[in-house]
């Protein structure tokens, strides 16, 4: 199990980080986008990586000892397109994912996207009066951006975007809480930590896993792979699920380039060393339903679309 407490400073982690490379022979690097490959910035359409930030994924990218995966809560199409190289992509929280040529959707989600368009639409009229509001519509989830809303404005956009959810989603959907934004989502036990969990699942053995993420919705994705795996939060020092902290996209990157170097060299030795029979076992992931914070009702039931969302 992994526990809520400070994350510490990266620099005082490298030496364990080193040493479970060292007993590794494969890296799952997972990499959440805006405030973590991207600097937050007003406009969600402006975002993008860093040039040094996509440089070190690239150099991680092209090394045989390391996966190199995207896990958003942007529409897989959208983030896609702003950062190239991984073969492995989940978008809209972990409800849709690539993995080289496949692309599968949650097949609740995909029913209950129907739902999601009558808000977004519903939306967009209930909320036309307020100042510089932004409603992203990505299929199967929904963002309503107040980041340059004017603060007094903030509660009322809160209160009518939950009378507009109640109205057309019911039970179906709920709202999640973001940096500035409000998430419209099913209301499914399914997030950026199942989707982990999945890719985990195809790695070789002796895989350690990482997460490196800035919100709330990245900490399912740190219960998923702490304690055995490392989890990397960006950010101060709240308490969090990852062990480890990293201040801004900026010492992202750094840190992605000293992984890229010292950490490859270490997997790189160990992958030549004869396996024993308790090296066989997979990444060590747990699937658990998702309990991300929410403002809304999500439910812990059913689990079984897991086995179900690779027959989509
Ligand atoms: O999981 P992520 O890749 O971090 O995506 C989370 C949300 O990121 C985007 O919104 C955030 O970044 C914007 C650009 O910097 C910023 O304006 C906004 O205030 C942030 O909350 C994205 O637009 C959302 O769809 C994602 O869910």
């Amino acid at each position: 199990m992994s526990t809520v407490t400070s994350p510490q400073p990266i620099d005082d982690q490298r030496d364990r980080i080193r040493s479970r490379l060292a007993d590794a022979s494969h890296l799952l690097c997972c990499l959440d986008f805006d405030g973590t490959l991207a600097p937050i910035v007003d406009d969600p359409d402006a975002a993008a990586p860093t040039a040094e930030n996509e440089a070190a994924v690239a150099t991680l990218t092209a090394a045989p000892s390391v996966t190199t995966a995207i896990v958003s809560g942007r529409a897989l199409a959208d983030v896609r397109q702003r950062t190239d190289g991984p073969k492995t992509y989940a978008g809209n929280h972990g409800l849709e994912l690539e993995r080289g040529e496949s692309v599968a959707i949650h097949p609740v989600a995909r029913k209950r996207a129907v739902k999601i368009e009558r808000v977004c639409t519903a939306l967009e009229t209930a909320l036309e009066h307020v100042p510089n509001i932004r409603i992203e519509n990505k299929r199967l989830t929904g963002t309503v951006h107040v980041r340059s809303v004017p603060p007094a404005l903030r509660p009322i956009v809160e209160r009518q975007t939950a009378a507009v959810v109640d109205r057309f989603g019911g039970d179906a959907l709920e709202i999640s809480t973001g940096k500035r934004i409000l998430e419209i989502g099913p209301s499914i036990p399914w997030g950026k930590g199942n989707a982990v969990g999945l890719i985990s699942a195809d790695m070789p053995p002796r895989t350690v896993p990482m997460y490196i993420g800035d919100d709330v919705t990245d900490e399912s994705a740190f219960r998923t792979v702490e304690p055995k795996g490392i989890g990397i939060r960006v950010g101060g020092d709240e308490p969090s699920a990852a062990s480890c902290r990293l201040d801004a996209p900026d010492d992202v990157a750094t840190f992605l380039e000293w992984l890229g170097s010292v950490g490859v060299d270490a997997l790189e030795q160990n992958r030549s060393r004869p396996r024993s029979a308790g090296d066989r076992s997979r990444a060590g992931i747990r699937l658990t339903p998702d309990t991300r914070s929410t403002t809304g009702t999500r439910s812990n039931a059913d689990t079984t679309v897991i086995d179900e969302i690779w027959s989509n």
